[in-house]
């Protein structure tokens, strides 16, 4: 039993906070978490936080926003009320796939002269703004769009320029526009959608359409955002596992201390894959390739890679990555490793490589995160993959009732002792081995 310390659980993963306060030895702290009508997260915390170590479990799964602003006002109410160090612990950490890089990795669909939306490419990269073949200076657009650019003017013009007193013009902002989405909005799921923008007038079209030449389009950049507003919030210390992008750290000035899901990932192949030592563990992409093979390695096992090449046809059309083998897994067991699935396309399709072209005798998906959005459990059911292990650092329960291909390792004990272990200022390196 730990003392001084209040452990409150958030929305999100309920059976997880019961089970580490299990294994800690302690109740949940108590705490209501409501909603007022207008959608307006309210927390109250009802047990004493004064002079004590709190930590707050939230999961980035779920309704993810929410989630996260409920965590923040946890922690700023705990702060208020004179905690002395408030930690939050997050197995998944939200928003961590989208670092501080000014476009996705897919590539930023760009707008390029003249072109036809139906004829973007990944290969359609935009130039250097260069002088044009008819000598018009420095890329001017061609004659199309300047009518396009001016008809947009003639809509300013009809509102009059937009000004504050002592501030600049903001004619030059696309003030007219408002943006608004039209793809089906999944819950949980993370497909991008096709937006469209409407004009004032209630004329529009696609976003596409209306993209500047020569103009990168701008991807929001969530990294600082998010680990800026953990920290203004109150939060001293940050606890999660196999982040995404482990640069991630980087963003905050408070300590974050990412666990890894590896060791349990290990165990079961060690544990429950018949003669692993004759299988291959394969890297569903080239961002995994460093995790899988530190697995390979430590077990003395053969590595194979699936580059998935990120160029499809259509800006759209991601799912169409062409993924090709590098290695030899025929006649063999096949061990997908990789920090996540959401969609579950990465493994399903790697699945369905191994088997058909690599000649694999079965394939497993080993996985720290099963985040399953959308219909990511039916496409499991339905694809060659025999079984899918996944850690419970978001809820599980639904996804193994309706996946029976699903295991589920139990990741309350890898928190709870690193949460034991800050809270008596022990070194949680040792949760770190992996032998
Ligand atoms: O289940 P899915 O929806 O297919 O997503 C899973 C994939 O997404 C992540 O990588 P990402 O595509 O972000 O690329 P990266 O590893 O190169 O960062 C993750 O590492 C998986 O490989």
């Amino acid at each position: 039993m730990v003392r001084n310390i209040v452990v409150l659980g958030g929305s999100s993963h309920p059976e997880l906070v019961e089970q580490m306060c299990i294994k800690l030895g302690i109740p949940p702290g108590r705490i209501t978490l409501s909603k007022f009508s207008v959608g307006e997260t309210r927390v109250e915390i009802q047990d004493s936080v004064r002079g004590k170590d709190v930590y707050v479990i939230q999961s980035g799964c779920g309704k993810v926003n929410d989630n996260f602003i409920e965590l923040l006002i946890t922690i700023s109410a705990c702060k208020t009320a004179s905690a002395k160090r408030v930690t939050a612990v997050m197995p998944l950490f939200p928003y961590s796939r989208q670092p501080d890089i000014p476009y996705n990795k897919v590539g930023a669909p760009l707008a390029k002269a003249g072109i036809q939306k139906d004829s973007y490419t990944f290969e359609s990269r935009p130039g250097t703004p260069a002088p044009q073949p008819d000598g018009t200076g420095s890329g001017g657009p061609p004659a199309g769009q300047l009518e396009h650019k001016l008809s947009r003017l003639s809509l300013d013009k009809e509102r009059g320029p937009v000004t504050t007193p002592g501030s600049p013009s903001l004619t030059s902002r696309p003030s007219f526009l408002r943006r608004q989405h039209t793809g089906s909005e999944i819950a949980g799921s993370t497909k991008r959608d096709s937006q469209k923008v409407v004009y004032a007038n209630g004329t529009g079209g696609d976003w596409d359409q209306h993209r500047q030449p020569g103009y990168k389009q701008w991807v929001a950049q969530a990294g600082t955002l998010i680990a800026d507003l953990l920290t203004c919030a109150g939060a001293d210390h940050i606890i999660t596992m196999d982040l995404h992008d482990p640069q991630y750290q980087g963003f905050f000035d408070i300590p974050v201390d990412n666990l890894y899901g590896r060791p349990l990932l290990q165990r079961y192949i060690q544990t429950k894959i018949p003669d692993y030592q004759s299988a291959v563990i394969v890297s569903p992409d080239a961002g995994g390739a460093k995790r899988a093979t530190a697995i390979a390695d430590a077990l003395g096992m053969d590595f194979a890679l699936i580059h998935k090449e990120r160029r499809p046809t259509k800006i759209t059309d991601r799912q169409n990555a062409t993924m090709m083998l590098v290695g030899d897994i025929s006649g063999r067991v096949a061990i997908l490793v990789d920090d996540l699935a959401d969609t579950s396309n990465t493994i399903t399709r790697a699945a369905k490589l191994l088997k058909e072209r690599g000649g694999a005798t079965k394939v497993y998906a080993l996985l720290t995160h099963g985040i399953f959005s959308g219909d990511a459990i039916a496409r499991i059911n339905a694809s060659a993959i025999d079984q899918v292990v996944v850690t419970n650092s978001v809820p599980q329960n639904e996804n193994v009732r309706a996946c029976p291909k699903l295991k589920v390792l139990d990741v309350s004990s890898v928190f709870s002792e690193a949460i034991r272990r800050v809270h008596h200022g022990e070194s949680i390196s040792v949760l770190f081995k992996y032998d």
